[in-house]
């Protein structure tokens, strides 16, 4: 097969591995016992299906695409054994039926970064609110996100014993997104999800300057985007830096794959490179429709507290005077200490991957 399937190959094999992922992480619910552990606090869990479903994705994607980068959420011991029953290898029939889209015949592994998020919604997930969970696969080329997958494992859990479980949307930009019907949302009114376990004053103040007539609190970035793309709401506004990369890759991509926009609070975009800091510190704004209209509403005293990814013209001039280079992803407070903006792009230690050694080809930031 041609180098010029490889944005495609690679999209096929996620939807595989996040079927088998979503198989896995049903039977941790099932075995009973979640294996909960506190990261940087009790408002970020891991879980057994967080852990199993980060080595299920990441081992079958690496197994396949060994020089391609692949950062997940989960700090995980690189030298654990994976159970061979975890490692998938087939390419979904479906993705590989459609033709690839000519703007991807050139892109080769090292312009690629895949960004994992085994387990969207972990806390609803221990509250037993499963269909707010999906697993995350976001695809990113040249630091842009192109391709992603969303899988619901739990999607008609409540639908009766008939009814399939789970779904898996997937999209690509310059293709379309597949797995769902698309749904135009109510022109009377303007929906609004946020979170329901992440929120403070910030979040509510940013939510409200955007007018809301009704506001939908539910769990995980990928649910979020679904409820988007399903017309069920008009914006999801997250004034917040909890969000990671993994959380916004593959949402971003499947939204934008049908006209719709993921960018920070100030309206600029997220960059998915591999060296950019993993906090999404410019907060979460996407739409399907008017998206500068709700940029714009987002007060001044609001927008002072987010950075985006792309260094601000101001910025890059006052590095340009200390005369230090400037890598995206630096933050205001890096800068006015003069520190290192290369070294400030990557996150606190309790975010660093242990996982990224062991399966990123790149050197080592
Ligand atoms: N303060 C935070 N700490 C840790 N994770 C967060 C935080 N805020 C958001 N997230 C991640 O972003 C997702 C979307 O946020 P929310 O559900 O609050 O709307 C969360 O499900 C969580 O992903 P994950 O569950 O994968 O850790
Ligand atoms: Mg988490
Ligand atoms: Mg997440
Ligand atoms: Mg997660």
């Amino acid at each position: 097969m041609s180098q010029r399937d490889l944005l495609l190959r690679i999209v096929a094999a996620s939807v595989t591995a996040s079927r088998k992922a979503a198989e896995i992480v049903r039977g941790v619910l099932k075995s009973g016992d979640l294996g909960i552990v506190e990261k940087t606090g009790k408002n970020d869990l891991q879980t057994e299906a967080d852990r199993a479903a980060q080595r299920c994705i990441v081992a079958s994607l690496h197994k396949q695409f060994p020089k391609v980068a692949i950062f997940g959420e989960e700090s995980l011991d690189p030298m654990e054994k994976i159970p061979d029953d975890y490692v998938t290898k087939d390419l979904d029939p479906d993705v590989m039926s459609k033709v690839c889209p000519e703007i991807y015949k050139n892109v080769t592994d090292d312009q690629i970064v895949i960004w994992v998020d085994p387990l969207d919604g972990t806390a609803e997930f221990t509250q037993g609110l499963l269909d707010h969970v999906t697993v995350l696969i976001g695809i990113a080329v040249n630091g842009e996100a192109k391709a992603g997958v969303i899988y619901q494992p739990w999607y008609n859990y409540e639908a009766g014993p008939e009814a399939e479980m789970g779904r898996c949307i997937w999209g690509l930009i310059g293709l379309g997104s597949f797995g769902f019907t698309r749904q135009v949302p109510p022109a009377d009114k303007n929906l609004i999800t946020t979170t329901r376990s992440h929120s403070d004053w910030i979040v509510t103040e940013a939510v409200n300057s955007c007018e809301p007539s009704e506001i939908v609190r539910v769990g995980g970035a990928g649910h979020k985007v679904l409820l988007l793309i399903e017309g069920k709401v008009h914006a999801y506004v997250f004034a917040s830096k909890g969000c990671k990369k993994w959380d916004t890759c593959a949402p971003e991509a499947v939204l934008h794959a049908i006209g719709g926009r993921l960018t920070d609070l100030l309206g600029k975009p997220i960059l998915y490179h591999e060296k950019v800091q993993r906090k999404n510190a410019g907060g979460v704004l996407a739409t399907l429709y008017s998206h500068q209209w709700y940029v714009d509403k987002i007060p001044q005293e609001i927008r002072e507290n987010f950075v985006s990814d792309t260094p601000s013209e101001e910025m890059l001039q006052l590095k340009q005077q200390q005369g230090a280079s400037v890598a995206a992803g630096g933050d205001s407070s890096a800068a006015s200490t003069g520190a290192n903006w290369e070294g400030s792009s990557v996150d606190p230690p309790e975010y660093t991957q242990k996982t990224d050694e062991k399966f990123s080809s790149k050197p080592k930031i």
